[in-house]
């Protein structure tokens, strides 16, 4: 039997719009919005109202960009697709995309099906899969058509990390030219890995080993340099290009450049590059070790182009590349040795708060904040307006968020498997008070009401931003 539920005297926030209004479930969709105390409004019946009186009624995070349970520098991120997208949700994203993995020598299939299995029967919220290609040959070139065929429809790959993801130019030329036929979105882990390995050596051979030097041996330039060719390289294939984990002035530039000429090429960053900076990497006691990512944290003064990024449109997306590693034994394990550390900082459950404050905080506005989080990633990635809007016919994805509730993040109250957070003590204003997915309530007035298995695989289109 259907349940119709519905959601009244909110403001509705979509990357379009924000409107007083009244939201009708049914069927776990969407069915109808009507502005709040309207005739039409007024006369639909309900088995269930949720009072929104005093928050924004927005559509449910989608996090473009997740890594749960990644096997990384011979541990595994701790967050498991159960616990991660139970975190996800607590922190108001109902749709992540996370990262299958193909192992050099191994087929994307079987890779895939990893993955599948992984998550299967997991997780609290919506998922979908991009595909990381570590070998890109005759084989794997054709299982990208069929990848795409079954909704798997973006592929990243890696200049960075040579002998473990890294692809050199002439296999990422054949998989960009393979995506231009079969309408795949290439995702570029841009840093000339080959480069910075030789800058690795050498600094530890002088005996740098902290945490910091993680981010100064993985230099600006090198950033900017693999920018700019994976975006030539794409202009030679033919295919459209999204930069992941875009951190430095200089390849917002490089990306702006390109835009400028109107090529379909995107960028995204991440909370951390917008809140962060090298001064957490040169926290003492090996602290900094909480914040080794790749791309590397940046000096604070690259915070203001990315903002500009977000707001020209330079950059479109804040996925949150949520890769956790625990403080004790994992990130231990780069101590006396930061090429040893594994990289990847938590955030999935953070990122909708950090971008309200952002929205307080007068980087962006307040439909951007959705825009960036919500829609445009939906969009990137071939699922809207299924995910990522509140309109007749998407799925009844929403999140009640209270704008004015306080609150500070910390690892004591935070549900994501991890011992610390990148964020410890950062207050925020704007709280998520309500969530569903689907229609069924996930987190109730701030109790999880959700449950392991009512997540789904979600099959994606082609994407639909170009
Ligand atoms: N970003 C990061 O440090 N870890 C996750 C893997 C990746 O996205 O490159
Ligand atoms: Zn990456
Ligand atoms: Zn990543």
């Amino acid at each position: 039997m259907s349940i119709r539920t519905l959601i009244s005297g909110g403001l509705v926030v979509t990357a379009a719009d924000e409107l007083h209004a009244d939201v009708l479930i049914e069927d776990g969709r969407v069915a109808a919005l009507a502005a709040h105390g309207s005739a039409a409004a007024g006369a639909w019946t309900a088995d269930r109202t949720i009072d929104a009186t005093g928050k924004y009624v927005i559509p449910g995070g989608v996090d473009a960009h997740t890594h749960m349970e990644l096997p990384f520098g011979g541990t595994a991120a701790s967050d498991t697709f159960e616990t991660g997208t139970r975190a996800a949700a607590w922190g108001g994203t109902t749709t992540i995309v996370d990262f299958a993995v193909q192992s050099v020598g191994r087929s994307l299939r079987e890779g895939l099906d990893t993955w599948y299995d992984k998550a299967d029967g997991k997780c609290a919220i919506d998922y979908a899969f991009h595909m990381i290609l570590s070998d890109v040959n005759e084989g794997t070139l054709k299982e990208m058509d069929h990848l795409v065929g079954e909704g798997v429809t973006s592929f990243k790959l890696f200049m960075a990390y040579p002998g473990v993801f890294y692809s050199d130019d002439g296999r990422i030329l054949r998989a960009m030219q393979r995506a231009s036929g079969n309408g795949g979105l290439i995702m570029m882990h841009a840093e000339n890995g080959i480069a910075i390995d030789v800058l690795v050596e050498q600094a530890l051979a002088r005996g740098e080993t902290d945490p910091r030097h993680h981010g100064e041996v993985r230099k600006v330039l090198l950033e900017a340099e693999a920018t700019h060719r994976a975006i030539q390289l794409a202009r030679v294939a033919g295919a459209p290009l999204y930069v992941v984990h875009v951190s430095a002035e200089e390849a917002v530039a490089e990306l702006a450049a390109a835009r400028d000429k109107g090529l379909p090429v995107f960028g995204e960053t991440c909370p951390q590059y917008l809140f962060l900076s090298t001064d957490n990497l040169a926290e003492p006691d090996f602290q900094g070790a909480k914040y080794v990512c790749s791309t590397p944290l940046r000096p604070r003064e690259h915070q203001a182009a990315l903002w500009r990024g977000l707001r020209t449109n330079d950059l479109q997306v804040v996925s949150t590349d949520h890769c956790p590693f625990c403080f004790r034994g994992q990130k231990e394990l780069g101590r006396g040795d930061f090429s040893k550390i594994p990289n990847g900082l938590p955030g999935v459950e953070n990122r909708m708060d950090l971008l309200h404050q952002a929205v307080l905080d007068g980087h962006i506005s307040r439909r951007r904040w959705i825009e960036i989080a919500c829609a445009t990633p939906a969009r990137m990635f071939g699922i809207y307006p299924q995910k990522g809007t509140i309109a007749p016919g998407s799925d009844a994805d929403i999140v009640l968020y209270d704008p004015h509730a306080e609150q500070v993040i910390s690892a004591e109250t935070h549900h994501m498997n991890v011992d610390y957070s990148a964020y410890e003590g950062r207050r925020i204003t704007g709280r998520v008070d309500t969530v569903l997915s689907r229609g069924e309530l996930v987190i109730d007035r701030r109790e999880y009401t959700g449950r392991a298995g009512h997540g789904a695989f979600v099959p994606r289109s082609t994407c639909q931003y170009l």
